[in-house]
């Protein structure tokens, strides 16, 4: 460091403003004169607010309301169009993610008593920041909280040809006539659900494995995969990218054409697809390189690995939150690990024990609820049947299509279904999957039997409201006694 270094101390030091470093440092000096910054080398808001959750679920609205509409009579006949407008969808987006601009965000942090340093931090020693020229000083805590990034996989010429990744996907400018998508998963699901919504013409996806979204039961992959499959999508299972030839590439920036048509050569079966623009969905790597990790022996690169206070072992003041340790990529339970970071920091500096329930993200082992946005929706929370069983539970499930006045109400061609993962033993819910129309709002109900560990008998004095969705929660239950 030369001469001209400022320095300055803070109680917390947060690296990286996502949703989840926000709320670290939100909830670890709420109530206090405790201070707290927050180092963001981009925008604050991170990836879910202008890349990630945001803009892609403003994209997929418009084509979900008008399916819902389409599954009503009455309010199919009124209907003039099949899909989405997608001038009027793409500006919706730039209003949802506010164009990109961030000030609102730096108000809120500010606003909360949190300063905020644009810029890239590193931590260079024990509770040492450093962010260009300045050195920040954490009297408490550093918080590692900077996401991740989009894996490109080793395929020859795939990144020279400058693919798509979500954040082209979600910002898309250009639509493209002919899209080949890599992965199975939660992003390549809901991108390829809103691509073909905005009439993008051949939709193709390479899938290594046998089945999309193979963290969750069987059914549920199998049932995105006819949808799309029905809407016109070309699902490629067990194949992946052997190679890339781009001969015109151009970095246009997020959401344009990067270039040239693309030929994307098969594993197997040697077929060349051509294609206008390729989407990478194949996972993501925690943003903990170029963090200076190495300065304090840890590793350079991969999850920075916490116990369940999100304390890094070994090092006492250092904590990780969010995409970055690895645990799991939703900003909901990021968000979580956040506020138990945030209120040990406190606790901590106050000088009370971690004893409290409170102050453990145990949450993140075998109750965590996702949704997927997909048509149909997949809302899960907890464990599959298989993962139950692998864990030495002694398990018994309900299984069924989902039937009730509510989905008649919904939709008089209704197709969803439905299943619970019972622990037989301590007679809970340690796992749900629905698949359906409106059951995103279902989930919440499962999440509070499993946390709460509620016995079916108890279970079965909930009672659900007719005629609605939850109905279902009845049916599984009858299916049990
Ligand atoms: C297309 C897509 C859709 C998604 N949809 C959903 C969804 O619907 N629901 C859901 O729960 N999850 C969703 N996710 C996952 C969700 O986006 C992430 O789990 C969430 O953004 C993680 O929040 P985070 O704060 O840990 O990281 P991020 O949001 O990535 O924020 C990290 C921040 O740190 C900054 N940063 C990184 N390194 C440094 C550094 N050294 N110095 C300074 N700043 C730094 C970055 O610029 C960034 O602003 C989606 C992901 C994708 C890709
Ligand atoms: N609605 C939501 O909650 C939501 C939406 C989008 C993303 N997310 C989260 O963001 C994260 C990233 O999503 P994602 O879809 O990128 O990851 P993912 O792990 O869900 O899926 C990755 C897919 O890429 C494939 N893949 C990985 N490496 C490959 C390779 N080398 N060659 C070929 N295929 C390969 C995998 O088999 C899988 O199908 C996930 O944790 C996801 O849950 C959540």
């Amino acid at each position: 460091m030369g001469n001209n270094t400022e320095t300055s101390t803070y109680d917390v030091v947060v690296i990286g403003g996502g949703p989840v470093g926000e709320n670290a440092a939100d909830y670890a000096i709420r109530g206090s004169d405790r201070t707290a910054v927050i180092i963001e080398h981009e925008l604050v808001g991170g990836e879910c607010s202008y890349w990630a959750c945001m803009p892609s679920k403003g994209l997929l609205g418009p084509g979900a309301a008008l399916a819902a509409a389409h599954a009503l009579p009455g309010a199919r006949e009124r209907q003039s169009a099949p899909l989405p407008e997608p001038s009027a969808v793409l500006e919706r987006r730039d209003t949802i993610t506010g164009a990109r601009d961030d000030t609102s965000q730096v108000d809120w942090a500010r606003g909360a008593g949190i300063e905020v340093i644009r810029g890239h931090g590193r931590i260079v020693g024990e509770r040492e920041v450093s962010v260009g020229d300045r050195r920040i000083h954490a009297r408490e805590a550093v918080v590692v909280a900077t996401g991740s990034t989009a894996s490109i996989p080793p395929v020859a010429g795939l990144r020279e040809a400058l693919p798509w990744t979500s954040r082209d996907a979600t910002n898309l400018v250009d639509i493209p006539q002919r899209i080949v998508v890599l992965g199975g998963g939660v992003v390549a699901c809901e991108a390829a659900t809103w691509l073909l919504d905005l009439g993008v013409r051949e939709v193709t996806m390479v899938v290594r494995g046998h089945r999309l979204l193979p963290k969750n039961e069987p059914f549920v992959g199998e049932m995105v995969a006819e949808a799309l499959t029905e809407r016109g999508a070309d699902i490629r299972f067990g194949t992946q990218f052997d190679s890339v030839h781009r001969p015109e590439v151009a970095d246009t920036g997020y959401g344009h054409l990067h270039g040239g048509p693309a030929q994307v050569t098969l594993s197997g079966s040697g077929e060349v697809l051509e294609v206008d623009e390729i989407l990478v969905a194949a996972g993501r790597a925690p943003a903990t390189t170029d963090l200076g990790l190495g300065s304090i022996g840890a590793e350079e690169s991969g999850p920075l690995r916490t116990d369940d206070h999100m304390i890094v072992p070994g090092h006492p003041w250092l904590y990780a939150v969010g995409d970055a340790n690895g645990r799991v990529a939703l900003t909901h339970m990021g968000k979580y690990q956040a506020r138990v970071a945030g209120d040990v920091i406190a606790a901590r500096a106050e000088g009370r024990n971690l004893d409290s329930p409170r102050y453990s993200a145990f949450a993140d082992h075998s109750a965590v609820p996702q949704v997927v946005f997909t048509r149909p929706e997949v809302a899960v929370v907890g464990l599959t049947e298989q993962q139950a069983r692998d864990s030495g539970i002694d398990v018994t499930v309900a299984d069924m299509d989902l039937a009730v006045a509510g989905t008649y109400l919904l939709d008089p061609g209704y197709s969803g279904h439905a299943k619970l993962v019972i622990d037989r033993t301590r007679d809970v819910v340690v796992g749900a999957t629905f698949v359906g129309a409106g059951t995103a709002e279902l989930v919440h109900s499962a999440t509070v039997a499993v946390v709460g560990e509620v016995t079916l008998d108890r279970l079965w004095h909930a009672v659900p409201s007719y005629p609605t969705v939850s109905e279902i929660w009845l049916r599984l239950l009858e299916s049990l006694r």
